[in-house]
């Protein structure tokens, strides 16, 4: 069968899908439509997710078949309307955003996630009161917490529900957040590798991704460099043994660095 097809006939699959749900709000989706989406960025099918807790519609951008397939590039994105759609400078999401269904297309197959968590899901009013605090002096992180929420408030049960739905078997995720793997495989998605998904910073943006790096423990290093030479031990996430740890780009060793000579 086509995997336009295979895509399409989740639809129906899923249509009085309704199993105990994942992470602690047992969030359960159902696939509940699949279009053609043909972008600027190259053609790629939409499946629009139905959830049990929240009225927010997440999607999966998908490029080549990836129903039943292994080490499929994926990204996990979260919503932000300041960057994604109004291009703001104060982070790096629209780039991240872009670069990573750049490298979808690029790839034979693969999927992003666009993922209703605005401002590491504390929402947009909460995230422009955090705005403000930082034009005040305070990082992304401690004006979280002054607002009373935690440095991040997402749980990524609902993108690991999204991604067994879709029959993946196995992804390479196109990140620099740690939280993201080892969550994804917590949740029962096998993670077999990483590719970095740095952007070079700029003059607004730099103060952020050092706070990323630093206090965060995202895998970036602030001058702009793909590697970080902390990371020369292999990405390992829970569960994952150290044989299966795939290269982080294919021109990359096993602990992700560069080859070099
Ligand atoms: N609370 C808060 N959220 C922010 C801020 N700036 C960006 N965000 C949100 O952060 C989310 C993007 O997360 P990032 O930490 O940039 O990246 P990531 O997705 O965790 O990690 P990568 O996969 O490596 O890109 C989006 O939901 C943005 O709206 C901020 O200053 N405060
Ligand atoms: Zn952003």
């Amino acid at each position: 069968m086509a995997d336009y097809d295979k895509l399409a006939g989740l639809v129906e699959r899923d249509q009085d899908h309704d199993c105990t749900g994942y992470g602690p709000d047992q969030v359960c989706v159902r696939v509940a439509g699949v279009a053609e989406l043909p972008t600027r960025l190259g053609r790629f099918r939409i499946v629009a997710f139905w959830n049990n807790r929240d009225a927010k519609e997440h999607i999966a951008m998908v490029h080549g078949d990836v129903v039943g397939a292994s080490e499929v590039h994926t990204r996990l994105h979260s919503e932000c309307l300041t960057g994604d759609v109004m291009a703001s400078l104060r982070c790096d999401c629209r780039d991240q955003l872009l670069e990573g269904l750049r490298k979808i297309q690029e790839a034979e197959r693969g999927i992003l996630l666009y993922l209703r968590q605005e401002g590491r899901g504390i929402g947009l009013i909460n995230k422009v009161r955090a705005y403000a605090l930082q034009d005040h002096g305070m990082d992304t992180v401690d004006a979280n917490l002054a607002l009373g929420f935690r440095d991040d408030e997402r749980d990524y049960a609902v993108a690991a529900h999204m991604l067994l739905s879709l029959g993946v078997q196995s992804v390479k995720l196109i990140t620099n957040n740690p939280e993201k793997m080892k969550q994804l495989e917590l949740y029962g998605v096998k993670v077999a590798g990483r590719i970095p998904h740095v952007i070079p910073p700029h003059e607004h943006n730099s103060f952020y991704l050092q706070t990323k790096a630093k206090r965060s423990g995202h895998y970036i290093d602030p001058s702009g460099f793909t590697h970080l030479s902390e990371q020369s031990d292999p990405v390992m996430v829970e569960g994952m043994t150290e044989g299966t740890t795939a290269p982080a780009t294919p021109e990359a060793g096993p602990d992700g660095k560069r080859k070099t000579g």
